[in-house]
């Protein structure tokens, strides 16, 4: 059987991807030429690499079509309800640092907790006519968060694809769900960080996708071992 990993092929997280698998000690090279999505392992016949952006690699960890990948792990939590029972986190990988944070205008004076916007959720439509709203590109995220874990059941989240924390200060959005590693973006649109709204601490994780076949395979085993061994 040959173990398939996908890495990233471009995007923030492509070099560092790649130096992690050389440091374990396998040497990736590209099949044909350099635009090739097909990769492989110098000497190794037995493992494929995939090359596909960081969100489709954690589509395909969860359909199974590659065995490991390099991406980061809110991409697999967004990807994937009940994430730990489908794929392993096999290691962290100590690049691609960004929170999953909620994050609302500065100058909701009393809004600092989730206890808090809970408060402002269940008065909205009394005070506004309308639910409160949350753009976000991460859905599963949001709602496991909002409802799952602090029980705000009133809400809707608008789909965001880009400058999300554009959306309170254009109008399209009350609040936010986003991603952030400096900070900076969220002082430049006047958002705060809720104290208890971090969701996710993500990085770059090797993950696998759990499968029958991979019990007492020895390519799945030394791969985890090399790479935790490469940190
Ligand atoms: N400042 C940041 N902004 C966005 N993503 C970041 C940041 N820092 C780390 N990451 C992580 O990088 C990953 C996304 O990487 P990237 O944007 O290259 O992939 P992608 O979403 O597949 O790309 P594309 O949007 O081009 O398809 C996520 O796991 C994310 O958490
Ligand atoms: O906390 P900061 O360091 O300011 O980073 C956070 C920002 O960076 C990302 O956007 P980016 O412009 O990289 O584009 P992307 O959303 O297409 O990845 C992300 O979506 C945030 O907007």
């Amino acid at each position: 059987m040959t173990i398939t990993i996908g890495l990233p092929s471009k995007g923030r997280m492509k070099e560092d991807s790649s130096a992690i698998l050389a440091r374990a000690g396998f040497s990736v090279v590209a099949v044909g030429n350099d635009r090739s999505y097909r990769g492989r392992v110098e000497g190794r016949d037995d493992i494929e690499i995939a090359f596909l952006s960081a969100s489709e690699i954690s589509r395909e960890i969860a359909n199974g079509t590659v065995d490991f990948g390099v991406t980061g792990e809110d991409l697999v939590r967004e990807e994937l309800a009940e994430a730990d029972a489908r794929v392993e986190f096999c290691a962290r990988l100590g690049f691609g640092h960004a929170d999953v944070v909620v994050a609302v205008p500065e100058i909701w004076l009393d809004v600092d907790t989730m206890a808090d916007l809970g408060d402002v959720a269940a008065d909205f439509r009394a005070r506004h006519g309308r639910r409160l709203t949350i753009a976000t590109k991460y859905w599963r995220l949001t709602q496991q968060f909002f409802s799952g874990n602090h029980g705000i059941q009133l809400y809707r989240i608008v789909e965001s694809l880009g400058a999300t924390e554009g959306a309170p200060a254009s109008g399209s959005a009350d609040i936010i769900v986003d991603i952030t590693s400096t900070g900076s973006t969220l002082v430049a649109n006047h958002l705060k960080i809720l104290s208890d709204g971090v969701i996710l601490k993500s990085e770059a994780c090797l993950v696998r996708a759990r499968k029958p076949e991979h019990e007492g395979n020895p390519v799945v085993a030394e791969i985890i071992d090399a790479v935790r061994g490469a940190l």
